[in-house]
């Protein structure tokens, strides 16, 4: 039994920086967040760090005298808040003419995207304009979000993709355009769902949204008749309106110059891709090889037409597996379950594409290339938006990227926080107490630094013509399994492998997904 000792005055009245914390350990933070939190007070600093606990509810922080309030103002001149790390933000920014950047983690549900956008409001307003610009920057978060977040069970409105916004400003501070950059798109979303999550919203909030005759030109019904909108068996949301989200996505791609033209071609193939979901497959026997074909239905001519591509090049991509193998093409015929599992990874490619081309389209309005006048030169705070460690009961190759990005982010949090500072204490000759840390810099060289780490390999069998999930796991096995960091399968019948992360062991499957267009492609 550990020792009971009285409970530092610190610790009972809460304190704004967990720096002066008297009871220094980790019980100690989380109390002091939870006596924080239950004053409405979410926002508290570890050192330069802002720790926010989600309030699930609106709170009066965030109103134009709150913005006024805390516009240049020292960092602990007013009780800890987002708006003074903007304001820390954009004043360092011009003071020491040196580019910021906020990095935004945390589980999901845990805040992200919100902080993101108040602190894209708060800089909006500071810099002061009210230009188009800045409305074009602000108004390119709900078309993101359409055809980026979805329901989940943590979160109804859950990213399910990483982004990074660099704000760019003119040498008087004033906003003149973004660029934003989207990383880990999860595309399996757009074929499966888990029990009461549903597919990215666009999907829904176009079904409601649309007039009569869109939808009978796109040959669309309800949700509830396409199997990629109902494997989770959750097809509304309560806290959103579909219809209504649909006219602000409508309206908010007017203010970023997409045309109707290149809207309605973005319908036309989310229509495909559900009608695409609608496909089956019957086997057959050729040569003594198991295939399959195509079933008739109309939703295949449907989605032919809206790809405007021939339906025999289709049914035949559809059924059959090419390979490049030393500049040739080698073909052959795929059984019913690979087919549908290849007509999966066809409409996530297809998925992914659109989502690229719509960020595209979105800097194409908004950012604005450097001029080479040194006196035109612009200034930058980047906003790192990007999920947290992932740990479910089920882990596929979408969370070990995932886990590996945080990785990357807590080796360069250790970075900084730890190492460059003890270096910089020993060359100044301060004396001090060793501080001991974690570096994960192990788990990073394993995974994905050094050669023949567990991602190359990963990706060297998944071109390989005969590679399969199995030879995979044979190759990390084999060059791996001795190491700290990997945990191979428990038996030959085991498909999960393990990964020591800093944040705790993940188990990840390898089997499921065609190795092509799961973890390679
Ligand atoms: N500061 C806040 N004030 C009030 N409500 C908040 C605040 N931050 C978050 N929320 C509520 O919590 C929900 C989830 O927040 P958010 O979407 O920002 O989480 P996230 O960390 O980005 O999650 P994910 O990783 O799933 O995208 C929001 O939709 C909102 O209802």
């Amino acid at each position: 039994m550990h020792m009971v000792r009285l409970m530092h005055p610190s610790s009972a009245q809460g304190v704004e920086d967990m720096i002066r914390l008297g009871d220094l350990h980790e019980a100690g933070m989380v109390h002091n967040l939870l006596i924080r939190h239950q004053e409405h007070k979410i926002y508290t600093y570890t050192g330069s760090i802002l720790v926010a606990v989600n309030p699930y509810q609106v709170l009066p922080l965030y109103t134009v005298d709150q913005i006024r309030l805390y516009s240049n103002k020292r960092i602990g001149e007013l009780p800890p808040h987002v708006f003074a790390i903007a304001d820390n933000c954009y004043f360092n920014m011009k003071r020491n003419k040196r580019d910021q950047c906020c990095v935004i983690s945390g589980e999901s549900g845990a805040g992200k995207t919100e902080s993101t956008k108040l602190i894209l409001q708060f800089l909006a307003a500071i810099s002061g304009q009210h230009s188009w610009i800045e409305q074009q920057i602000l108004e390119a978060n709900p078309i993101l979000e359409a055809f980026g977040n979805a329901k989940t069970i943590r979160n109804d409105n859950s990213s399910r993709f990483g982004k990074y916004i660099d704000i760019h400003f003119n040498h008087n501070g004033v906003i003149e355009g973004a660029r934003i950059e989207q990383f880990l798109l999860e595309k399996s979303r757009v074929c499966r769902q888990a029990p009461e999550e549903r597919n990215y919203h666009i999907f829904y909030c176009m079904l409601m949204g649309m007039n009569t005759e869109q939808k009978k030109m796109l040959n669309l019904g309800t949700a509830s008749e396409y199997t990629y909108l109902t494997m989770g068996n959750c097809m509304s949301c309560d806290s959103r309106n579909d219809a209504k989200d649909y006219a602000h996505i409508r309206s908010a791609m007017k203010i970023l110059m997409f045309s109707d033209s290149e809207h309605w071609d973005i319908s036309k193939m989310l229509a495909a891709i559900l009608h695409l979901g609608n496909i089956e497959f019957e086997a057959a026997v050729y040569d003594n090889l198991d295939c399959s074909d195509v079933m008739d239905s109309p939703h295949f001519s449907i989605a032919t037409k809206l790809l405007e591509v021939d339906s025999s090049e289709l049914r035949n991509s559809l059924t059959n597996l090419s390979i490049i193998v030393r500049g040739e093409s080698v073909s052959r015929p795929l059984n019913i379950i690979q087919a549908a599992d290849g007509r999966d990874a066809f409409v996530k490619g297809i998925y992914g594409r659109i989502f690229l081309w719509i960020v595209n389209k979105i800097n194409s309005a908004i950012f604005n290339p450097t001029s080479q006048k040194p006196k035109d030169r612009r200034q930058s705070i980047g906003l790192l938006d990007i999920f947290g460690f992932e740990n479910f009961s089920n882990n596929s190759f979408e969370q070990l990227c995932i886990n590996i990005a945080n990785e990357h982010l807590q080796q360069f949090f250790v970075h900084h926080v730890f190492k460059l500072e003890q270096e910089e204490y020993l060359a100044e000759n301060i004396t001090w107490r060793n501080i001991d840390f974690t570096d994960n810099h192990q788990a990073l060289e394993v995974i994905a630094l050094k050669p023949m780490n567990i991602i190359s390999l990963i990706d060297e069998e998944s071109k390989f013509p005969k590679g399969t999930d199995a030879t995979m796991l044979v190759k990390i096995n084999s060059l791996h399994g001795k190491s700290n960091i990997y945990i191979p399968p428990r038996s030959v019948h085991d498909t999960k492998f393990g990964i020591n992360h800093f944040a705790g062991v993940v188990f990840y499957e390898s089997k499921g997904e065609p190795i092509s267009a799961g973890y390679g492609g």
